[in-house]
């Protein structure tokens, strides 16, 4: 966390100085129109490629396109709330994560949660009752992932294998507030600048672009009429390197159907934004996510992991923790914090993925069984390590580990609380199933959970056996140095830490 708060700070620095430096001047940018694009295009946008509507097989685009537009109709296309410089924002595009099963996808402090897509050979895909009602519709999707996938692989001879796609949609005349593009004075932004996060290193990115047919213009409304078709301005993806001001930027504009790629580094050197057209417009974004901790199979192995640590005894009903060795401990902790952090995560975006998609929903349900087990092993941590009668050799490096758990955790739950209070207010806007939960959430009375949700009077309590660990220490090395300078005792003090 810190390290991301400094990495911010870093950029807004950086940012600041571009946008000081280039004052009321605006970069110059290329189009296909402009003398030089092709040129600028080999020489600081090698990476990317277009691939032409036309370039793909007919029949695709029918396929790919009816499925996109199901999906919109039916209401599994929801703008994300995301953090942005601190503040919550609503994603002026509607999204949807569809991918691997198991896979969630991290940007902008939110973690989506994929709906699966059809995998070949899957278990649960054989029972009807568990397909996602979309799934059918994905099925030609994936028809369009796996295509681009090979064709990626002829290019690059890499073996790479897309594992999600974000699905985006946007209706320009639906927004009334679109930013405008600050640097180059490109147009109005669907999506601002970024680089596409949580992406293994040299990830391509495919983009599947689909403008809706315009809708005929009533009477007497203003339009450029050329014989029976409309002069309608296009959607286009800008592309900047990033942090330079002296490069041209690029305006790559998109017809129905067109693809295009970011290859090799691209996404990491350059920044790219996507820039509104007239009518409406879907995009299939296709890329590799890091799965090495953002897949279902990896939470509930850490889950499993500080399970372990759990001993209960069955004639005495009673639970006990198994090794306190601190860095089991420590471990343990983490994992806690983590999976604390995929529950809210899932119920900061309401109850959305349950109204379309039911597959995370029993995997939630254990998570949250888990987690509260996890609870109970924080508070048997505690009683260990405020108990006085156990005279426990490394008792003050448990409260260490204990102290630092629970201060993150506080933190956690503070900036959790603050962004669920913060969003009730844009959230009103929102259907109730769509509205952030406060979820884990408990009053300090609930009987059922065995520690408080606010941490700070155990905080506290955990502070000052410390506190109190380290004066008892003082007291007795200067008794030591006392006794023995007067030669009272002139052996040295048998020492060992206790925390009284
Ligand atoms: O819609 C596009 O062309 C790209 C969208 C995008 O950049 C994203 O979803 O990360
Ligand atoms: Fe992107």
């Amino acid at each position: 966390m810190k390290r991301s708060d400094d990495s911010e700070r870093e950029k807004r620095r950086k940012r600041r100085r571009l946008i000081q430096e280039l004052g009321e001047q605006r970069i110059p940018y290329l189009s296909p129109a402009d003398p030089g694009f092709q040129e600028l295009w080999d020489s600081s946008y090698a990476g990317l490629a277009l691939r032409q509507s036309s370039a793909l097989p007919d029949g695709l685009h029918e396929r790919v396109q009816s499925a996109l537009i199901t999906l919109q109709r039916r209401g599994c296309l929801l703008r994300d709330l995301v953090r942005v410089r601190d503040r919550d924002v609503f994603t002026a595009v509607s999204r949807a994560l569809v991918g691997q099963p198991g896979y969630t996808y991290r940007y902008l402090d939110t973690r989506l949660f994929t709906i699966p897509w059809h995998c070949e050979g899957e278990e649960g895909q054989k029972d009807e009752k568990e397909k996602p009602c979309c799934d059918s519709d994905l099925r030609d999707d994936r028809l369009l992932e796996e295509k681009q996938e090979k064709e990626k692989k002829e290019e690059e001879e890499e073996d790479i294998q897309f594992n999600i796609t974000i699905i985006n949609y946007m209706d320009p005349s639906a927004m009334t507030q679109l930013k405008e593009e600050p640097y180059y004075g490109m147009g109005k932004m669907a999506v601002g600048w970024h680089h596409d996060e949580d992406l293994v290193p040299l990830s391509p990115v495919a983009v599947y672009s689909y403008s809706c047919p315009a809708e005929p213009k009533k009477e007497g409304e203003r339009s450029n009429v050329l014989g029976t078709a409309y002069n309608i301005a296009c959607w286009r993806v800008g592309l900047k390197v990033a942090w330079d001001i002296h490069t041209p930027g690029l305006a790559l504009p998109l017809q129905s159907g067109d693809c295009y790629y970011m290859t090799a580094d691209l996404n990491r050197t350059h920044q790219h934004c996507v820039l509104a057209g007239e009518t409406a417009r879907f995009s299939s974004t296709h890329r590799v996510v890091q799965c090495c901790t953002g897949t279902l199979d990896y939470i509930k192995k850490r889950c499993s992991e500080a399970l372990e640590n759990l001993h209960t005894d069955p004639e005495k009903n009673t639970k006990s923790l198994k090794s306190l060795l601190p860095s089991a401990l420590q471990r343990i902790e983490d994992i806690h914090n983590e999976v604390f952090e995929w529950l809210r995560q899932y119920w900061f975006q309401g109850r959305r993925y349950a109204r379309f998609c039911s597959w995370w929903t029993k995997p939630m349900e254990q998570m949250e069984k888990d987690w509260k087990e996890m609870e109970r092993m924080t508070q048997l941590l505690l009683d260990v390590v405020e108990d006085e009668n156990t005279a426990q050799e490394n008792r003050r490096e448990m409260a260490d580990v204990l102290l630092n758990a629970l201060t993150d955790r506080q933190q956690h739950r503070q900036t959790w609380r603050d962004r669920y209070v913060c969003q009730s207010s844009l959230a009103q806007t929102l259907p109730a199933e769509e509205a952030p939960a406060d979820r884990p959430y408990w009053s300090n009375e609930d009987p059922d959970m065995p520690l408080p949700f606010d941490l700070s009077e155990i905080i506290n309590r955990v502070e000052s056996l410390l506190w109190r660990g380290k004066v008892s220490r003082n007291k007795m090395t200067l008794w030591g140095c006392m006794t023995s300078l007067t030669g009272v005792i002139c052996v040295p003090l048998p020492f060992t830490w206790r925390i009284v």
